[in-house]
C-alpha cells in the first residue's frame, strides 16, 4: 500500500515558471528513496512543496489514499508528512530534551523510545541545542521529527556542513529508523555513494525533470550511468 504518490507534480516560486516539471513518485512504507541531483536541480523545492511550506504549481499529491491540499503545511503534518530542513531549524536556546519535548504528540512516541536510534545523544539532552555539533543537531533534527511519529519523512541534505566522517554514522541511522518505524524515507543528499548504501531507490533530478530512477544497488553498481545523468543526459 502507498503511502505517498506524487503525480505529474510541479513545483516552484512563480506561477506558470515551475522549477521542477512534471514528478511523479510512488512511495512505500519503511522505503527509503534518495532524490538526488545537482544543485538548482529542484529538490529543495520539491520537498517544501510536498510539506505542504510552498503551494504547488500543478498534479496531485495523494497521501495515505487522500489527496493532500496545496500549501497547507499543517494539514500536511497533521497526516504524517514531517519535514527535517537543511538549516535544522532548533530551537537553539533550548535543551536538546526540551527541542524533542515540545515536538512531541500527545500519546505518540516517547523521547526515551526515539532517543534508542540515537544513542549518544542520550548523554547531551542537557546541552542546549545551539552548543551542540554540528552531527549532534543533526540528531536532535532527526529526533524531533520522530517525536511526531511520522509516516513520511522528508529530509534535505543531513549531510550539510558536516564532515564525511560523520556522515558516515548519520545516514544509516536514517535507514534503521525506516526500518524500524515502518516510516518511509526521502533523503535528498548530496554524498551520493553514502546515499545509495542506505537507500532503496534513488531518483535523480535534473533541471527540475527526473533524469534517472531506478534501485540503489543498479545505480551505485554503475556510476557511469549516474554521471550522465547529472550531465543532463536522458538516460532513464
Ligand atoms: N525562494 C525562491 N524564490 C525563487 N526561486 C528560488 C527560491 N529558492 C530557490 N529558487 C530557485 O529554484 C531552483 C531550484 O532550487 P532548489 O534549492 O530547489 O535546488 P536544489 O536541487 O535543492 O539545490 P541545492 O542542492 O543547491 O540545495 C534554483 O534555480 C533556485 O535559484
Amino acid at each position: 500500500m502507498t503511502v505517498l504518490t506524487c503525480e505529474g507534480v510541479d513545483a516552484g516560486y512563480t506561477k506558470g515558471r515551475p522549477v521542477v516539471r512534471g514528478f511523479d513518485l510512488e512511495l512505500l512504507p519503511g522505503e527509503v528513496v534518495a532524490l538526488l541531483g545537482p544543485n538548482g536541480a529542484g529538490k529543495t523545492t520539491l520537498l517544501l512543496t510536498l510539506a505542504g511550506l510552498l503551494p504547488g504549481l500543478g498534479g496531485t499529491i495523494t497521501l495515505g489514499g487522500e489527496q493532500l491540499r496545496s500549501g497547507r503545511a499543517r494539514a500536511a503534518a497533521r497526516r504524517g508528512l514531517v519535514l527535517v530542513p537543511d538549516d535544522r531549524s532548533l530551537f537553539t536556546q533550548l535543551t536538546a530534551r526540551e527541542n524533542l519535548t515540545i515536538a512531541r504528540r500527545r500519546g505518540g512516541s516517547t523521547v526515551d523510545q526515539v532517543l534508542e536510534y540515537f544513542p549518544g545523544l542520550g548523554r547531551r539532552l542537557k546541552v542546549p541545542a545551539g552548543m551542540l555539533s554540528g552531527g549532534e543537531q543533526q540528531m536532535l533534527a532527526l529526533g524531533r521529527a520522530l517525536v511526531q511519529d511520522p509516516r513520511i519523512l522528508l529530509v534535505d541534505e543531513l549531510s550539510m556542513g558536516l564532515a564525511p566522517v560523520i556522515v558516515e554514522e548519520l545516514l544509516p541511522v536514517v535507514r534503521r529508523i525506516a526500518d524500524g518505524t515502518g516510516t518511509a524515507v526521502v533523503l535528498v543528499e548530496q554524498h551520493v555513494r553514502l546515499a545509495l548504501e542506505v537507500a532503496d531507490r534513488a531518483v535523480v533530478l535534473v533541471h527540475g525533470e527526473t533524469a534517472l530512477s531506478g534501485s540503489a544497488a543498479r545505480l551505485a553498481a554503475d556510476p557511469g550511468l549516474l554521471e550522465r545523468a547529472y550531465l543532463g543526459e536522458q538516460v532513464a
